[in-house]
């Protein structure tokens, strides 16, 4: 294989980039990895503009080193450059929802493995506006949490960066609401809204079960729209999202589908959280793009019947 490494050497606790030389260098000896090609990230747009360079034919598979916001820069450089080259996912963030949801190794073995062994599956792609994502668009209560959480607190923090930043945003935004209009399918209906989500997997925040009916090649997103609430139904309601059995409760509204348009009725400032990063304010115009790429997964993964 002809290998693009797209690394983010910041990304997460920084830990599996150590060790991508030892990964990559046994790769290489079995010939598994014919030619590397490795770009280290400097900060925003980087990945993406380094995938856009590509040229069609010049590498057979883009392997991303990095978290959620790092493969949404690859999968927007590949998207918007009409480049349909399979990717692997080394992951390497701090929360990893997308590659934790695919049970994707981070340990050296497994990750070597995944290459030797490994297979190519198609998955849906989503597109918000003008931008694409493969795992989680969301907007309102908390969801700005992932962007104010600073690189710094993460590479050391991990997880509890996004605690540390969401403890404090909580009473600052648990009274907020904001009126919203969903349109799809020729149906439409407004609702005061603390939040709402569109999956194409079924792991968002580090909640493995945000989407439990969510498949990534199904040529459908998940909606998952959260009512506004008092704070001791948000209490149980938080407890039944880890267990994901949230889409039942009279708080939430959840739904397939394969186009979405969302528009706010008040002044609010609403934006768009895709994938960890900011997309962008309010309307949005959702639509899938069923297989539009392939990924390579781990050869047990065959047996995940969401797959
Ligand atoms: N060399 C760099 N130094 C600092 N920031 C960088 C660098 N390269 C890229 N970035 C920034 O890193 C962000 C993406 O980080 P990424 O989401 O991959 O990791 P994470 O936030 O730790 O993980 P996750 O999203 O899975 O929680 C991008 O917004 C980009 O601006």
């Amino acid at each position: 294989m002809r290998v693009k490494i797209i690394n983010n050497p910041s990304s997460g606790r920084t830990i599996v980039q150590k060790s991508l030389e030892i990964i990559v260098g046994r790769l290489v000896l079995e010939n598994i990895f014919k030619t590397v090609d490795k770009f280290d990230t400097r900060g925003k747009f980087d990945a993406m503009n380094e995938v856009m360079k590509i040229k069609e034919g010049e590498f057979d598979l883009i392997v991303v080193v990095g978290g959620d916001g790092t493969l949404n820069e690859v999968i927007n450089g590949m998207m918007k450059a009409d480049l349909r080259l399979p990717f692997a996912v080394i992951p390497a963030g701090t929360v990893n929802d997308f590659a934790n949801y695919l049970s994707i190794p981070n340990d050296i073995d497994g990750i070597c493995d995944m290459f030797r062994n490994g297979r190519l599956i198609d998955i849906d792609v989503c597109k918000v506006n003008e931008n694409y994502f493969i795992n989680v668009a969301a907007a309102g209560l908390l969801t700005d949490v992932a962007i104010k959480a600073s690189v710094a607190s993460k590479t050391v923090f991990g997880k509890f960066a996004y605690y540390a930043e969401g403890i404090k945003e909580i009473p600052k935004q648990l009274f907020k609401s904001i009126k919203l209009e969903f349109k799809y399918n020729c149906k439409s209906f407004v609702e005061d809204v603390m939040l709402f989500a569109v999956l194409n997997s079924s792991s968002a925040g580090g909640f493995k079960k945000f989407a439990p009916q969510a498949g990534l090649n199904d040529g459908k997103f998940d909606v998952c729209i959260f009512k506004k609430i008092d704070i001791f139904d948000a209490a149980t309601l938080f407890l039944k999202i880890i267990r994901g059995d949230h889409i039942n409760n009279e708080n939430v509204i959840y739904f397939q589908t394969d186009n979405l348009y969302v528009k706010c009725l008040d002044d609010s400032n609403m934006n768009i959280d895709i994938d960890g990063e900011n997309g962008g304010p309010l309307p949005a115009k959702f639509e899938i793009i069923s297989s539009g790429l392939k990924i390579f997964i781990p050869d047990y993964l065959k047996f995940n019947n969401k797959l």
